[in-house]
């Protein structure tokens, strides 16, 4: 349970405790008008026992006035709760959903490769959602639910021990079929939880996707992965409901059984004359009350057994180390590869015992066939993934042992497929030094050459772009993306050559704002022609993962190895037209 409510605060117990003591004095405010009612109830049975001493009319004001000062306290106490646990319910969401994308954006890319995305929305809204929900209304109601009986419990065995007990003794029997049909309702939350999600991120994959299932004319209904998982969601909410109902519904009717019992007692023991009417109808009054919150204890319970696993989703996350560091690189020094190793998946090595040097302000291209490694390389040097074997080090400094954050300060990536949040073109820009003034974001603009097309637009530097840049053509947007980097003015530039598709007008446009990116800076290029790197430093050429050739164009040339070969393809595909 210590785990579960540690669970469900995101860690702070704590923070749990105010509303749990609101939920408190709710719970004993409610209990004064039903003692209230009983003295009312006993004058005006005394008149009428003892016709001599007459109606009691002053105590009957008093108490009617006590009755109504206490909808004020009641009040007071209800708007207390209310403020507790929504405020703590809604902070502890917010906060919470906030320090885990936080958290989120620190994890090694690794867990981004094994995570769905959508399970990943569905964690941030809907699990924590669920939590929210059992935080603001079912932790209150259980606190008040079973806080009541057991106070009622206490005073009433001091009144009339055999009624208390009658009124109770199946209230541990309905406990008990709860505890005893514990793991079934676990088994069957955890799969609907599975189901909810599954059926969330299938969603989400299909409205991503809507693009390739209408050019692959996939209609609704053969998008057979979204039907299955609404059908499993929907057997395993009929499940659910089907199967924890009853097993809830038994519980209750247990656990109300204990107010027939009373009353059978009850009239047992006054026709014996060992009860008095005012005892029966207190234990009548306090029986209906504290019936109603047992009820809702046991109904939240239930909930409260399906969001544990909503808030072990997201501990599970929680528990997941970012990447560690806390040393710097010195920017305009060395990358070396010492000996690499690195596989996505341990045992599947991607590149392997990789070597070689990069020198401060040169070009350096990477080539090689498809999968060789090449995106990899740049990817290691970021440290989105740290090597399994060997050392990366900037400057003498591996990057293993560097600030992730601070070593990005120093690395400005240019990939093919650009993304574009929604929002201005302008603070599109911006991501790349957010202090930005809106001169320098246009200095920059004109430097990657977009600054033209920017201001032909409706409303410039303020034109709002589609999520992902679905507005603007892919030109513009890789225009915009060396923009980014040209602000963010970093020593290091990763890019993935980026003309590739692009037409010729648009192409030039970009290579000469790449021109201007790679100027006095350490480039590392992904290049997929090779018509394109011709002059750069140093081309290092990957095969399966391994240094295959080094050298500049000419050299690798005369070698007559793979470089030669790959050249010779694409001068041979480069005559190729559809005719
Ligand atoms: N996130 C990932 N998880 C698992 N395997 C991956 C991942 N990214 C790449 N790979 C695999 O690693 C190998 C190297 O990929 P990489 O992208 O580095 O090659 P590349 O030379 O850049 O290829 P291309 O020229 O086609 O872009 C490939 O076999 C690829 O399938």
């Amino acid at each position: 349970m210590n785990n579960y409510f540690y669970n469900i605060s995101g860690g702070k117990i704590s923070s749990l405790l105010p509303s749990g003591f609101a939920a408190l004095l709710d719970g004993l405010a409610k209990m004064v008008p039903a003692a209230l009612l009983v003295d009312l109830f006993n004058t005006i049975y005394i008149s009428f026992a003892e016709p001599d001493t007459g109606l009691n009319v002053a105590r009957m004001w008093i108490v009617c006035a006590i009755l109504f000062v206490w909808l004020a306290v009641e009040y007071v106490a209800y708007a207390s709760l209310y403020d507790k646990t929504y405020g703590v319910a809604y902070s502890l969401a917010a906060t919470g959903r906030l320090s885990l994308a936080e958290h989120i954006r620190r994890l090694s890319l690794g867990f981004f490769g094994r995570r769905d995305p959508g399970d990943l929305t569905n964690l941030l809204l809907g699990d924590y959602g669920q939590v929210e929900h059992t935080i603001s209304h079912n932790v209150p109601q259980l606190i008040s639910g079973l806080a009541l009986p057991l106070l009622a419990l206490a005073g009433l065995l001091f009144v009339d021990w055999q009624m208390a007990l009658a009124m109770f003794v199946a209230a541990p029997f309905g406990a008990l079929l709860l505890w005893a049909t514990d793991s079934v309702q676990a088994k069957l939350s955890a799969t609907h939880v599975k189901a909810k999600n599954e059926a969330a991120s299938r969603l989400q994959e299909y409205l991503t996707g809507i693009r390739e299932i209408k050019a692959h004319n996939m209609g609704g209904q053969r998008f057979e992965r979204l039907r299955l998982s609404f059908d499993q969601l929907k057997s395993a909410s009929i499940r659910l409901e089907g199967i924890m109902g009853p097993m809830i519904m038994g519980a209750m009717l247990l656990t109300r059984s204990g107010m027939t019992l009373m009353i059978l007692t009850g009239s047992y023991l006054l026709v014996g004359g060992e009860l008095s009417l005012p005892v029966f109808l207190l234990f009548l009054l306090v029986g209906t009350r504290v019936f109603e919150p047992l009820t809702v204890v046991l109904i939240n319970y239930g909930e409260m057994r399906y969001s544990a696993f909503s808030a072990e989703r997201i501990m599970e996350v929680r528990r997941e180390q970012p990447l560690q560091g806390t040393g710097s690189v010195q920017p305009g020094q060395p990358i070396v590869f010492d000996r690499v190793t690195f596989g996505y998946d341990a045992g599947k090595p991607v590149l392997r015992d990789l070597s070689f040097t990069i020198e401060p302000n040169t070009i350096t291209a990477l080539v090689g066939p498809s999968g060789s490694g090449k995106s990899t390389v740049t990817r290691l040097i970021s440290r989105f993934w740290d090597a399994q074997r060997g050392t990366i080090a900037i400057g003498g400094e591996p990057v293993s042992g560097a600030d992730p954050e601070r070593l990005l300060q120093h690395i400005s990536m240019v990939f093919q497929d650009v993304y574009l949040f929604q929002d201005t073109i302008g603070n599109n820009i911006r991501i790349g030094k957010m202090d930005a003034t809106q001169e320098e974001i246009e200095e920059a603009a004109k430097r990657a050459q977009c600054h033209e097309f920017i201001r032909n637009l409706p409303q410039g530097y303020d034109t709002p772009v589609g999520e992902g840049g679905s507005t603007l053509s892919g030109g513009e947007k890789q225009r915009i993306s060396i923009a980014r980097a040209l602000l963010k003015d970093a020593s290091i530039v990763l890019l993935d050559e980026a003309t590739a598709s692009l037409d010729p007008e648009n192409e030039a446009a970009v290579q000469e704002a790449i021109n201007e990116l790679v100027t006095g800076k350490t480039v590392i290029l992904i290049a997929h022609r090779l018509k394109t790197i011709q002059h750069a430093d140093k081309i290092l050429v990957l095969d399966q993962g391994q240094l295959a050739e080094e050298g500049t164009h000419d050299e690798l040339l005369a070698r007559q190895g793979l470089y030669a070969r790959l050249w010779q393809l694409q001068m041979n595909t480069d005559g190729w037209r559809v005719k």
